[in-house]
């Protein structure tokens, strides 16, 4: 599964594709958001079933009723002409949307495909229709619609598609980056690989990726799409025998001193439309940039307790552990009822076959399960501290601090944009307090311990000029810089070359030796528990099957899965003298 970042324990969230978690459950999660959808739908449909709602026709002038207040049969009253205000309103509504629509439709056919187009073939498509939007980008657009109007009269559809085509280099730049972001990642070559043509792989994978932030500049562009024609029919640039909201709007401030409660209803109108469109877009983007996500797992109230106080001293204490994930109405335990110990300096591995369960352990002891999960029941107390009660802040200073981690893929762990000094220094900094200049020579210091042959080189390299190898060197360099006290090892071997993963053990063996730190090694590989740890905790489909020292298990394993797992370790590989926990070394 995929890894967070983890130089030196600070670790990064994985960020939750909004597309896939489904734009309808975002929205329904806020409740101004709800809100607001829910008075878009009735716009919408109040405009067109008007025909049938409406009391009277949109044009139909009642002798008498002149900016006249509401009344028995006439509830908003009558504009200056004596029609039926909510007549009006409700047949006002419909050309509004029609012209809402056209724009939609000219912004995103126009700027989503070129979009799409430029980001995935790039080149010289990409040049021209850049080009071409900042040429639209470029142009006084208020006074392009003018010209329109000038040249073709007030009409409601070209002038709107006049200002959808204004509106498309929004759309475009859009689809052109989130295509850029995706058209190199492994799924997209696997597509390739696997023979899709290039119009099925864009409209199967690349698409899904647009829609999200598509839809968010949709509610957006909506919004000023309103503005702007209500703007010019007001400024009396709209078609006049149609009703419409700036046209009646237009009307109320003629009549402002005879009948001031004209200005209300188009008025209210307009302004709840614009601002539930704006509503609804920013309830999007901000589900986007992750504000109105949950932080991350929650702690559900346990169904029963798990043992409340346990006596067992160690540094990593976990019992009872229950994660769950929502599925359907119900929930997936996906870990259930798992519990071990870790003593200071001790090297522990959790071991089972994928999909066992050992990451979700792992991230549940590092508090970076993902938001939709739930700790339905279970401790996990570190250094006597209850780390399920901790607040999220305590958390993040004690991975940087205490609880370092190192992930399974070393490359996608490291930000290309930086130079592994930068990344390296950076926490030493923030979270050690350091100098610029004592973190640069920690962090080369840090190099050299791990077994870089040129650490100034690799100090100054870029992520994408260094071997996967040298890559998990970095980010061990960057676990151990904070002097953890519990180093969590997720599959740090999986990723490499047989050779390299031999070194990195060693490593991680000789720095586990010299800085007596505990190590949690999740794996699912017993040749590797074989090589390094002295305790195996053995995982099956979420659950502990099998505990011992690995010696003993070695030896005499209980389960039949324990020993499917060792038949599973190449021939020739031997147990090599465990390491011994700091907490029983002598002190001679
Ligand atoms: N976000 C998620 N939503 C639902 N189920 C999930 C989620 N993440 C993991 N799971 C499920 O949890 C179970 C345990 O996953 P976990 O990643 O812990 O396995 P693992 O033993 O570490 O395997 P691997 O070595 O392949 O990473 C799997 O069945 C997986 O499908």
């Amino acid at each position: 599964m995929t890894s967070p970042s983890p130089i030196a324990g600070v670790v990064a969230a994985t960020a939750t594709d909004p597309a896939r978690r489904g734009v309808l459950r975002v929205l329904l999660r806020n409740p101004l958001a709800l809100a607001s959808l829910v008075v878009l739908v009735l716009v919408v449909v109040v405009s067109i079933a008007a025909p049938l709602l409406a009391p009277f026709g949109p044009n139909e002038v009642v002798p008498g009723l002149a900016r006249q207040g509401p009344e028995a049969g006439h509830l908003l009253g009558g504009d200056g002409a004596g029609r039926d205000v909510l007549s009006r309103l409700l047949f006002a509504g419909r050309l509004t949307l029609i012209g809402t629509v056209v724009t939609l439709v000219v912004a995103v056919v126009v700027g989503v495909p070129a979009g799409m187009l430029a980001g995935y073939y790039g080149s010289w498509w990409d040049s021209v229709s850049s080009w071409g939007a900042n040429i639209v980008i470029a142009i006084p657009g208020m006074v392009l619609l003018l010209a329109v109007i000038a040249a073709i009269g007030p009409q409601t559809i070209p002038v709107m598609a006049m200002f959808g085509i204004l509106l498309s280099p929004g759309f475009f730049r859009l689809a052109r980056t989130a295509v850029q972001n995706v058209r190199n990642e492994l799924y997209v070559d696997a597509a390739r690989v696997s023979g899709l043509s290039d119009a099925r792989i864009i409209a199967r994978h690349v698409f899904g990726v647009v829609r999200g932030p598509l839809i968010i500049q949709a509610s957006f562009s909506a919004g000023a799409a309103v503005l702007v024609q209500t703007g010019l029919q007001f400024l009396g640039l709209g078609e006049q025998g149609t009703p419409s909201w700036g046209q009646m709007l237009s009307d109320a401030f003629t009549n402002i001193y005879a009948a001031p409660h004209l200005v209300f209803p188009p008025g209210i109108t307009i302004a709840i439309t614009v601002a539930s469109l704006a509503l609804v877009g920013n309830a999007l983007r901000d589900s986007v940039n992750g504000r109105s996500a949950p932080s991350r797992a929650r702690r559900v109230p346990p169904e029963a307790p798990a043992d409340p106080t346990p006596d067992d001293t160690s540094l990593l204490v976990v019992r009872g552990m229950q994660i769950g994930y929502p599925a359907g109405n119900g929930v997936s335990v996906v870990v259930d009822d798992v519990g071990f110990s870790i003593a200071a300096g001790e090297v522990v591995g959790l071991v089972g076959e994928s999909g066992s369960g050992k990451s979700q352990t792992a991230f549940s002891i590092l508090g970076l399960l993902p938001p939709e999960a739930s700790i339905r029941r279970g401790i996990v107390h570190f250094d006597g501290r209850d780390l399920l009660a901790a607040s999220p802040t305590e958390r993040a200073r004690l991975r940087g601090s205490r609880i370092a981690y190192i992930p399974q893929e070393p490359m996608s762990n490291l930000d290309p944009s930086f130079t592994i000094g930068a990344q390296l220094t950076e926490p030493l900094r923030a979270v050690r307090g350091l100098s610029r200049s004592a973190a640069r020579a920690r962090a080369l210091e840090l190099l050299e311990e791990v077994g870089i042959a040129d650490p100034a080189r690799t100090f100054a390299s870029y992520p994408h000029q260094i071997s996967g190898g040298m890559a998990q060197r970095v980010l061990i360099a960057g676990a151990v810089s904070c002097d953890p006290a519990l180093l969590i090892a997720d599959e740090p071997t999986t990723a490499l070359d047989v050779t390299v993963q031999a070194e990195i053990l060693d490593l991680l063996r000789r720095l586990q030796e010299e800085r007596g730190m505990a190590v949690l090694l999740v794996t699912h590989n017993f040749g590797v528990v074989a090589d390094l740890c002295q305790r195996v905790v053995v995982m099956r489909t979420g659950r502990v099957v099998e505990e011992g020292d690995v010696t003993a298990v070695f030896a005499d394993p209980r389960e039949d899965y324990t020993k499917q797992l060792l038949s599973a370790i190449p021939n020739g590989t031997r147990l090599r003298a465990p390491v011994v926990p700091v907490s029983r070394r002598k002190t001679s």
